[in-house]
């Protein structure tokens, strides 16, 4: 006999109220959460049983005030409860999730939901912490108003669902009651006026807030979203980030880099000297290796971040940014977007769908990929060894380590400088409306969750080493060794090889900008993925240098002009080398002319930035 199909079952509420955490903890799925709105922008699926054996499908939505959507990722939410999204029919019963500490527009949205006709159960969420603040709430009360189900549940924690649970059962045991007729219409002016009403005369029934509102959360906001004081601490919090990122991981790399110096020894030793001893050495421990060296700053950045986003602070750094943001002509809901855009312009670009004007989420998008994305990283500390001396300045910072922080200040000032350029150019239409932001309380973050991040994080950066990265180096290993050199050839093998005829044909394009062959051999590929420069670089100096064993820093320290290293730390601070970000930036504005804008624009600003540069360094005597 087939299985009878799953019950169908959405989670719906207002942002940041738990709906991916529950999501998580009933379908033991790995979804992102966070503290701050906005974190989820689209619809996902997962399955799981309930302790009476009922099959559900879970699907988890976006956040949103009201079904009347205003943003990309609202819609998604609307079209799905209505009925209306391509790829999913309308629930059959909904989750409405509630945060039980500020349980306003959660129940505003529910009241709203009752019109769609669909059956549902309202979770009062964060149960847990409402307790703790001593906030009452009247369940029978809301039962009675609503003529729904409520129960109460701490996503976070374990056996916070039991209620949910039971409950859930008990209403799929009488079978899910048929979807009553939709009533629902887009709410005009005054039916929202009348709404908030009903919403707050249903508070004052049921809800019973302590007297006392100065939490813990307004006495560090008034230090933290100080004008001067919160902008300075803002700006002293990046500054450790970076340093950390650059010096903390040293120790950990060193010890990567010896592992591997001692397994290629290895292999030189006992694997006779040709072609397989160089694929060995030169493309898979030079190459990829010398990538995966970069998993301990990878590591440190995203756990800066992490914990960022689960204290809840990303959405006062925003608030703080605002007024600079606005000034160069970007919407204060942009600065999350960007700020996740320091991991991957991926995610950042996805998370523009929170913006509701179109000419603000273009603009967004438009300078996503100018943030210092982690792919960067390995490129920037590969030349910043090399070429910065280790010194340290006022004996606190390293000089290679405020080199770091001006090339992610100089990410993000051209970002700046490119939305004023935007502002200037599509500046029809009427201005942007005020930002409003819901500023979440503090929440200490979550162990598990912070280790599941990094988890996937790390391993993401390991697959795409092993695959990605891979690939492009044993591709960029036969281009550098074959055709091998002919009998009694006078030159370097290499320069008889793929490589060098496909760097060469580049050299008119970039020798203006003081890059050589080798390095032209190194950015092509490295469009498949950042990284792979460094990996390019390793194998093509280490099969020219007929598998020496310099490390690739000094080989390139002894090779290079300062100008040149400059130039080259300079391009990839803007050229679009990633075509994942160009592809997702085309399937998010749904038409390939914003993917060309950016390639062209980026493109034309590297070279030029690059062009000055390397002259500059030349007339001040670095060539
Ligand atoms: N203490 C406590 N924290 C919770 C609970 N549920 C969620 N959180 C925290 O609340 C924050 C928001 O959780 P999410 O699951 O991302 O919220 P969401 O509703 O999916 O948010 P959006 O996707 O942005 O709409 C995270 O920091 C969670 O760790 C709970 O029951 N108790
Ligand atoms: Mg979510």
């Amino acid at each position: 006999m087939p299985e009878p199909d799953p019950y169908r079952l959405a989670l719906v509420g207002p942002p940041n109220c738990g709906k991916t955490s529950l999501f998580n903890a009933l379908t033991g799925a790995r979804q992102k959460v966070g503290n701050y709105a906005g974190v989820t922008v689209e619809r996902k699926v997962g399955l799981f049983t309930t302790p009476a054996a009922n099959r559900i499908e879970l699907i988890d939505l976006p956040g949103t005030h009201s079904l009347r959507a205003r943003s990309p990722d609202e819609a998604v939410t609307r079209d799905v409860v209505l009925g209306r999204h391509p790829a999913e029919p309308a629930p059959q019963l909904m989750l409405v999730v509630v945060d039980a500490v500020a349980p306003r527009s959660g129940l505003r949205l529910a009241m709203e939901l009752v019109a769609t006709g669909l059956p549902m159960i309202v979770v009062l969420n964060m149960i847990d912490i409402a307790r703790h603040r001593k906030i009452e709430i009247d369940r029978a009360a809301l039962q009675a108003e609503l003529g729904v189900p409520v129960v109460t549940s701490t996503a976070v924690r374990k056996g916070g669902l039991e209620e949910l649970l039971t409950t859930l059962d008990a209403t799929l045991a009488e079978g899910v009651p048929e979807a009553g007729p939709n009533l629902w219409a887009p709410p005009d002016a005054a039916d929202l006026r009348l709404s908030h009403r009903a919403a707050d005369r249903l508070i004052a029934r049921a809800v019973t807030l302590p007297p006392e509102h100065d939490t813990l959360t307004h006495r560090i906001d008034k230090l933290l979203l100080h004008p001067v004081f919160g902008l300075a601490f803002l700006l002293g919090l990046l500054f450790v980030m970076f340093q950390a990122v650059f010096s903390w991981a040293a120790p950990v790399m060193d010890l990567i880099d010896g592992s591997f110096t001692a397994v290629a020894d290895l292999i030189r030793a006992h694997v006779p000297e040709g072609l397989v001893q160089s694929f060995l050495v030169d493309a898979v421990i030079g190459g990829v290796g010398g990538v995966v060296i970069f998993l301990p700053q990878i590591v440190i950045l995203f756990l800066f971040i992490l914990l960022l986003e689960d204290l809840g602070y990303m959405a006062r750094a925003a608030f703080l940014m605002d007024r600079i943001m606005g000034g160069a002509g970007l919407h204060g809901r942009a600065f999350i977007p960007l700020l996740s855009s320091f991991a991957c312009a991926i995610p950042g670009i996805m998370a523009t769908r929170v913006i509701d004007n179109p000419r603000d989420r273009f603009t967004t998008i438009l300078v996503a990929p100018l943030m210092t994305c982690s792919a960067r990283i390995p490129v920037y500390t590969l030349i910043v060894s090399a070429f910065i001396p280790a010194r340290s300045i006022f004996g606190i910072f390293s000089l290679q380590g405020l080199v770091m922080f001006g090339l992610y200040g100089a990410g993000i000032v051209s970002a700046l400088a490119v939305s004023a350029v935007a502002k200037f150019l599509f500046a029809r239409g009427e201005p942007s409306p005020p930002f409003m932001l819901d500023l979440p309380d503090y929440k200490i973050p979550q162990g598990r969750s912070v280790a599941i991040g990094l988890w996937t994080r790390a391993m993401a950066f390991l697959k795409r080493a092993g695959t990605t990265i891979f690939t492009m180096t044993v591709v960029i290993w036969v281009l550098a060794t074959f055709p091998q050199a002919p009998e009694g050839a006078t030159q370097p093998a290499i320069l008889y090889s793929f490589a060098a005829g496909i760097g060469k044909l580049l050299e008119p394009i970039l020798s203006p900008i003081g890059f050589n062959w080798q390095m032209a051999v190194a950015i092509v590929p490295a469009m498949a993925a950042r990284e792979i420069a460094v990996a390019g670089l390793a194998t093509v100096y280490a099969v020219s240098e007929g598998g020496g064993e310099a490390v690739l820093g000094t080989l390139l320290a002894s090779q290079w002009s300062l100008a040149t290293a400059l130039s080259f730390l300079v391009w990839f601070i803007f050229a679009p080398q990633c075509i994942s970000t160009l592809a997702v930036i085309k399937r998010e504005t749904g038409s390939g002319k914003w993917m060309w804008v950016t390639v062209a624009y980026m493109f034309a600003l590297a070279w030029l930035a690059c062009f000055l540069t390397y002259h500059l360094a030349v007339l001040i005597g670095w060539g």
